[in-house]
């Protein structure tokens, strides 16, 4: 019935001019480099609502009704629609190949094919920050009056056993983002393509290397003589992303002031060291170390002669080419209360090559080493709050009452106390999850939630004990993780060759091109 007010003129005139507002609204109030980035990556919101589609989420959801269904359930119940359209072949759209070619990760196994709940939780969640589907519980999701509209009204069973009659006698809707998002299944039948014709061992798979056909790692392809301009690009770049962040936020984002005079900070992967400058202007008895590739340390230090050649002269810090997939350097016991700084780096490798990372910094670490792991901290799109284990739902047994989340410096809710705006602020946010999946599209890595990161760095031996904020709704956080005992499982993992990290995992430090003082006089 509201539905049908929606086709009055009258009202259709004033919802334009809501609409109209609200976007003229946005472009003037919103920073222009974000409106920028939305853009410039919303690239990203076809290829999910194509993905909703084409796995019939839509009626998945629908039939699990108001309260939501876990995307662990969501996976399992596509990936059984999955394997029965497979075995149907001879799709109408989608010719012999079944629907759901390329649409995401799956395995050949057709016991084993599915969607990865975890990418498909960023999906589902992109979407939900626009309003297109929502997150009512950490990872339980519904449909909504946008993602209702998709639905084709077929049951999952007809699916599952005639596909080809999806859109029959249907309104259209479905229908018409099938065809129009068409062109991201075009994209994926190429990436499936170029798959085909590169080398099956091919080191990391990750789009970009198979887009350009180079088995070279990003960033050691970047610093080839023919990527020289990208090479530039990708630093002017990497300043461009300072608009992400308040600016010097890293000053607020780690208690520096209670480290004991000359403490050691480990800039890991520091790039050209602009974070570390921050650190050595704001507490002048910090000692930095910049680690990084050795053309980058080149140009760190090329920038750091002519800026603040003084820090390099007395000591204060240093550039150390050193790849942070092999063994850290040792570091004297007197510097053992060091603090390991990642800024925008976890955000940059899949979570086996984050676990390498953070493996050799946690060998490396003392008893009082903190790691701080500076990068966008996804929120959910609902309350973040776990379920009650006491208070099992009468629904579906997992989720209850919500208890909030345990760790300092958390928040339920970036919107105000009680507001009808979606928590993590919805388009306002939207940046962090057009890079989420611009990371995951170009290197299979991705942005992760504050849940991922600490599952993420418990797994190898540190212990997220404490977030902050960039401050100002930035959702760029600070987290500081202290050294846990590695679980036995994680013990093995530095003996397994990573992909694409054969030639580098024997590269040592090569020097320290400047030495870090390490007397206690500031
Ligand atoms: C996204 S940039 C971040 C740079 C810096 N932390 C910042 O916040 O501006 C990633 C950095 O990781 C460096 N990097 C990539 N692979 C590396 C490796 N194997 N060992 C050390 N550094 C590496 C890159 O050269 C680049 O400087």
């Amino acid at each position: 019935m509201a539905e049908m007010l929606t086709t009055h003129p009258a009202v259709l005139a004033a919802v334009n001019q809501i609409v109209a507002a609200c976007g003229q609204l946005c472009a003037s109030v919103q920073r222009p480099f974000l409106t920028v980035c939305d853009a410039a990556m919303g690239y990203h919101l076809p290829a999910c609502l194509r993905l909703l589609e084409a796995a019939h989420i839509p009626e998945i959801l629908r039939e699990a009704g108001p309260r939501g269904l876990h995307v662990n359930e969501i996976s399992r119940r596509v990936g059984q629609l999955l394997r029965a359209n497979r075995s149907r072949k001879g799709n109408p759209e989608d010719g012999e190949e079944g629907r759901y070619e390329g649409a995401t990760a799956e395995s050949e196994d057709s016991q084993e094919l599915r969607l990865d709940p975890s990418l498909l939780s960023h999906v589902l969640r992109l979407l939900a920050t626009h309003h297109i589907t929502r997150e009512v519980r950490p990872d339980v999701f519904a449909n909504n009056r946008i993602s209702g509209a998709i639905d084709s009204g077929r049951t999952v069973t007809e699916l599952g056993q005639t596909p080809e009659t999806k859109y029959d006698g249907t309104n259209g809707i479905a229908a018409f983002v099938g065809l129009w998002c068409a062109s991201d299944i075009g994209a994926s039948r190429r990436r499936e393509k170029s798959r085909e014709d590169t080398a099956a061992d091919h080191p990391m798979h990750a789009p970009f290397n198979l887009a350009f056909r180079t088995r070279v790692p990003y960033f050691e392809w970047l610093e080839t003589p023919e990527n020289a301009g990208r090479l530039k690009r990708f630093g002017r770049a990497m300043t461009g992303t300072g608009s992400w962040e308040v600016p010097g936020a890293i000053v607020g984002g780690f208690p520096w002031h209670t480290l004991p005079p000359s403490s050691l900070v480990v800039d890991v992967g520091g790039g050209i060291g602009s974070t570390s400058l921050l650190l050595a202007h704001a507490f002048p008895r910090l000692r930095l170390l910049i680690q990084d590739r050795p053309q980058v340390v080149k140009m760190g230090e090329t920038a750091w002669k002519e800026r603040c050649p003084e820090l390099l002269e007395s000591g204060r810090a240093a550039f150390q080419s050193h790849n942070f997939f092999a063994p850290q350097p040792p570091l004297p016991d007197a510097m053992r209360d060091t603090v390991f700084l990642l800024r925008v780096i976890t955000h940059d490798w899949p979570d086996a090559y984050v676990k390498r990372i953070l493996l050799h910094l946690r060998q490396a670490a003392g008893p009082n080493t903190k790691l701080l792991l500076a990068d966008y901290v996804l929120p959910l799109a609902c309350l973040d709050e776990d379920p009650d284990p006491d208070s099992p739902c009468q629904d579906c047994g997992m989720e209850g009452k919500m208890k909030a989340p345990p760790l300092p410096g958390t928040v339920r809710s970036l919107a105000p106390e009680g507001s009808p705006l979606l928590p993590n602020l919805g388009k306002a946010n939207a940046n962090a999850y057009w890079l989420d999946l611009t990371m995951r599209v170009t290197f299979n890595a991705q942005e992760r939630t504050l849940r991922e990161l600490t599952a993420l760095a418990q797994s190898v031996g540190w212990k997220i004990v404490r977030v902050t904020r960039a401050g100002s709704g930035s959702l760029f956080g600070h987290l500081i993780a202290e050294p846990v005992d590695i679980p036995a499982e994680s013990l093995g993992l530095l003996e397994t060759p990573l992909p694409g990290m054969l030639q580098t995992n024997k590269e040592q430090s090569k020097h320290t091109t400047a030495r870090v003082d390490t007397c206690d006089q500031p």
